[in-house]
């Protein structure tokens, strides 16, 4: 028990981002007993039971078990799970909202008065606990709240607690952000096997190399700026790259990329 909540997480949505976070918690060492899955479609309890050893049931009103109750639906599936949960959720639940573009106000709308709400953007790379999750606290959550939420993200990777205002921004470029990165490597496998490498070969070469920048942005703390200059030698290969680069425009496309899906997330918040 913490603050008088039982123990008991229910995970709604056992999707993409809900598997993802049940793995974390469950390698992080909660115990499988105390974890509830509820998933709409009937046929994902065997899945999850036998490879998570989780109980798995499609009646919301399981969640009455419940301290804490993670919503992983998508946005547009939010206001008919929130209406189906409202008279089973316990008076002290903890509800920690996975979902892009749903403001912590919305939520406590739709939910019984009081109720403790804290909104999250995860991202996938949680997968392998090299999450980046930040969480926003609604009005009725209190410090207790945003560390218990804080915990239950930090399975899975790194946390930062952000002003609401905030997570569409966060939805656009650390969310999304894995798609992007995706993308990149994608084009540069593309590209080797155009200039006739093995499929296999150009993977592990552009894969092994977003690993290594990756981690050198991170082990150094040094400015991508500086980085990238240190590979660029005067009238050498990368300069050549780089200036196909600028004249495309692919700084300036990025820029407005992550600005569409900071757009789109606030339209969700507004519905539509
Ligand atoms: N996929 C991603 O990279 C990220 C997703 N998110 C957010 O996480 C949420 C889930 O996204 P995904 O996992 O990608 O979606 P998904 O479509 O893979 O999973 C959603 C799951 O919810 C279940 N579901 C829908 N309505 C339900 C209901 N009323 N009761 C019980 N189960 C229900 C579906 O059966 C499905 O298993 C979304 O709100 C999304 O914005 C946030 C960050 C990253
Ligand atoms: O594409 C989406 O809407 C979700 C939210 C962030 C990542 N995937």
């Amino acid at each position: 028990m913490s603050d008088g909540r039982p123990d008991v997480l229910a995970l709604v949505g056992a999707g993409v981002m809900g598997q993802t976070l049940l793995g974390g918690l469950l390698r992080a060492g909660r115990d499988p007993a105390g974890v509830l899955v509820v998933d709409r479609r009937a046929g994902r309890a065997e899945e999850l039971h036998d490879r998570f050893g989780v109980r798995v049931v499609t009646d919301p009103a399981a969640v009455a078990a419940a301290g804490t109750v993670v919503l992983a639906v998508k946005p547009q599936d939010m206001g008919d799970l929130l209406a189906s949960l409202r008279d089973h959720l316990r008076p002290d639940v903890l509800v920690v909202s996975l979902a892009a573009g749903t403001t912590t106000h919305s939520c406590e709308q739709q939910l019984r008065p009081g109720t403790a709400v804290v909104r999250v953007m995860p991202n996938t790379p949680s997968l392998v606990d090299e999450g980046m999750a930040a969480l926003a606290g609604g009005r009725h959550c209190g410090p207790a709240d945003l560390a218990a939420a804080e915990e239950l993200m930090r399975s899975c990777g790194r946390t930062a607690v952000l002003a609401e205002k905030h997570l569409d921004a966060v939805t656009a470029l650390s969310g999304s952000g894995p798609a992007y990165v995706f993308y990149v490597v994608e084009a540069m496998v593309e590209a080797g096997v155009l200039l006739g490498l093995p499929r296999a070969t150009a993977t592990e070469l552009v894969v092994q190399t977003v690993v290594g920048a990756g981690a050198m942005l991170r082990e150094t703390g040094q400015h991508p700026t500086v980085l990238r200059e240190q590979v660029t030698s005067p009238a050498g290969t990368t300069t050549a790259a780089l200036r196909q680069l600028d004249d495309h425009k692919v700084r300036a496309a990025f820029v407005t990329a992550v600005e569409a899906a900071w757009s789109r997330s606030r339209e969700l918040s507004r519905g539509s």
